[in-house]
């Protein structure tokens, strides 16, 4: 069980796919199902302060991750919702989303539910701290927030999304802060996780170093 943590843009999801991939292992994308949350609430109209209709809305939520050959794919309500929950919109909302404690506690049962299925890597901002504690290997992977705007910029672009670099930024540093101050289960480094900085690194140097540290 490894359990991969940090801030948005760091490169947790490259890096934590790879390193599944390499061992055999399921990767699970906690912050996709976040993403297909908010998304769902956006749909809904549900507005993400509303904590009451969040909770109504988590609770028999069909959210299913599946290992498809360019990465998971997301499926909500047996959509394919894999492009749609990486636009700016849902990113824009879905710090707020992930602040009410009973979003998280649901999505908690369900990252819990698929790590006992086998050996897993799961990444997000929780992962070492609060749900898998127990966790074999815990990797914080962070990168400058210059260096992980100019990857986000770039994957919007390619998406055909695009903002500036300014934008991006105060996005990616409003998002983070949001998601490290919040009451229930922020953001943290905890302190048994080794801490990788990819900001000077290629995603195969950081993928060696997660294994290494596996061995
Ligand atoms: N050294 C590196 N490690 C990880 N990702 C990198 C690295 N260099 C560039 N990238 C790119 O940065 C982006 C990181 O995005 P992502 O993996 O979604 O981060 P996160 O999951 O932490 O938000 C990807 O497009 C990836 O290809
Ligand atoms: N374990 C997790 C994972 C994500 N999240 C929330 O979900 C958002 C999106 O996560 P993400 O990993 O897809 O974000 P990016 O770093 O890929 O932009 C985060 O900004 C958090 O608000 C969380 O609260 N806890």
């Amino acid at each position: 069980m490894i359990a991969i943590d940090g801030p948005a843009g760091a490169g947790k999801s490259t890096v934590a796919r790879l390193v599944a991939a390499r061992l055999g292992y399921l990767y699970v994308d906690t912050g996709a199902m976040y993403r297909a949350v908010t998304l769902k609430a956006l749909r809904e109209g549900v507005d993400p302060g509303d904590a009451e209709a969040l909770a109504r809305l988590v609770r028999d939520i069909d959210l299913v991750l599946e290992p498809g050959a360019e990465g998971v794919r997301v499926r909500l309500d047996g959509e394919d919702v894999t492009a749609e929950i990486r636009r700016p919109e849902v990113s824009r909302a879905v710090s707020a989303v992930a602040a009410v404690p009973a979003v998280r506690d649901r999505m908690l049962e369900l990252q819990r539910a698929l790590a006992r299925q086998g050996g897993v890597v799961m990444d997000g901002r929780d992962i070492g701290s609060r749900v898998l504690p127990w966790a074999d290997r815990k990797i914080f992977i962070t990168a400058s927030l210059a260096e992980r705007a100019r990857r986000r910029q770039r994957e919007l672009a390619e998406a055909g999304v695009h903002a500036s670099l300014q934008e991006v930024e105060a996005e990616i540093a409003r998002r983070d802060h949001l998601d490290s101050t919040r009451p229930h289960s922020p953001l943290v480094q905890v302190p048994d996780a080794i801490v990788i900085d990819t900001t000077g690194l290629t995603v195969d140097e950081v993928v060696t170093r997660v294994l290494d540290h596996c061995r």
